[in-house]
């Protein structure tokens, strides 16, 4: 059965956890859709993992556009996700607007982007307008610039509420899913408490309502520093849709991630 927003809302009333991959390309669209992944994210990671840069910042909108229409043809059941790229949404919801529209004609059934309170008025833009949107808070690999380095983000009280009001506000604006990157668990627990959408955790513990991780890091071929959160499937499995299976058996039993994986 098709993905939808109704689907995931579903999962999480129901306690059931949302198993979420990136994914560049149609051959692995069709792998992971058949091992039950939920969702495929057409992150801007692929600007690490395919293009081989040192950050997300150089992709473009052309390549988001190139890679979400080659996931959308491999893809039956899950949903399809696209990021919105560095410089494509940024400057005013207008924007927003023109870029999410080209992602969703190459196939896209939601797009992501970066940013908390300073989204708002973009998140209500797009959502009357018809485009269902993710927000990615907590650490934004689109600033990394401005942080100096990849970190943890959320860690003091002021930070952490921040958070909260930000997720909330990001909510009450109309987005359908809140993605938290490098947060520690009991924040992103609190987050998820509060929230009636549904939340995905990337090194935010095991409560939210779901998980994502980059394809090429959780398969064990991607050749940069691996993050804390980070777990290679491929140990103990002997194929590719093995690993994908047991990831998405791992989330939806809320084994991954573990302590180890978490801030
Ligand atoms: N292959 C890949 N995996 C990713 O998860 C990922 C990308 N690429 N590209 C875009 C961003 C960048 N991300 C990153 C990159 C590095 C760390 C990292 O080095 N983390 C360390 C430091 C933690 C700290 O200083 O507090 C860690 O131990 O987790 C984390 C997230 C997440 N995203
Ligand atoms: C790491 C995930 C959340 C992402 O945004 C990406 O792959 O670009
Ligand atoms: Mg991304």
């Amino acid at each position: 059965m098709k993905v939808t927003v109704n689907t995931l809302n579903k999962m999480k009333q129901d306690g059931q956890k949302i198993a979420m991959l990136t994914c560049y390309e149609a051959s692995f669209a069709t792998l992971l859709d058949e091992a039950g992944v939920d969702v495929l994210l057409i992150g801007d990671s692929l600007g690490n993992t395919v293009q081989g840069q040192s950050s997300t910042l150089p992709v473009t909108l052309d390549h988001m556009i190139y890679h979400t229409a080659c996931v959308a043809k491999g893809t039956k059941d899950a949903m399809v996700l696209a990021d919105l790229p560095f410089g494509a949404y940024q400057a005013s919801p207008q924007q927003a607007f023109d870029s999410a529209v080209r992602l969703m004609q190459a196939g896209a059934e939601m797009v992501k982007l970066e940013g908390g309170m300073v989204m708002v008025e973009t998140v209500d833009f797009l959502v009357n307008r018809g485009i269902p949107v993710c927000v990615h808070i907590g650490l934004q690999p689109q600033s990394v610039n401005l942080y100096g380095g990849y970190k943890v983000q959320g860690k003091t009280d002021t930070e952490a509420e921040t958070l909260k009001r930000d997720a909330l506000a990001l909510q009450a604006a109309g987005a359908s899913l809140v993605l938290m990157e490098m947060v520690p668990a009991a924040v992103a627990t609190a987050v998820t408490g509060l929230l009636s959408i549904p939340t995905i955790g990337i090194g935010a513990g095991v409560n939210c309502d779901g998980q994502v991780l980059v394809l090429h890091d959780m398969l064990g071929i991607y050749p940069g520093k691996k993050a804390r959160f980070v777990k290679n499937f491929m140990t103990g499995a002997s194929s590719i849709q093995g690993a994908v299976e047991n990831y998405v058996k791992a989330v939806k039993g809320s084994t991954f991630p573990a302590e180890e994986h978490s801030f």
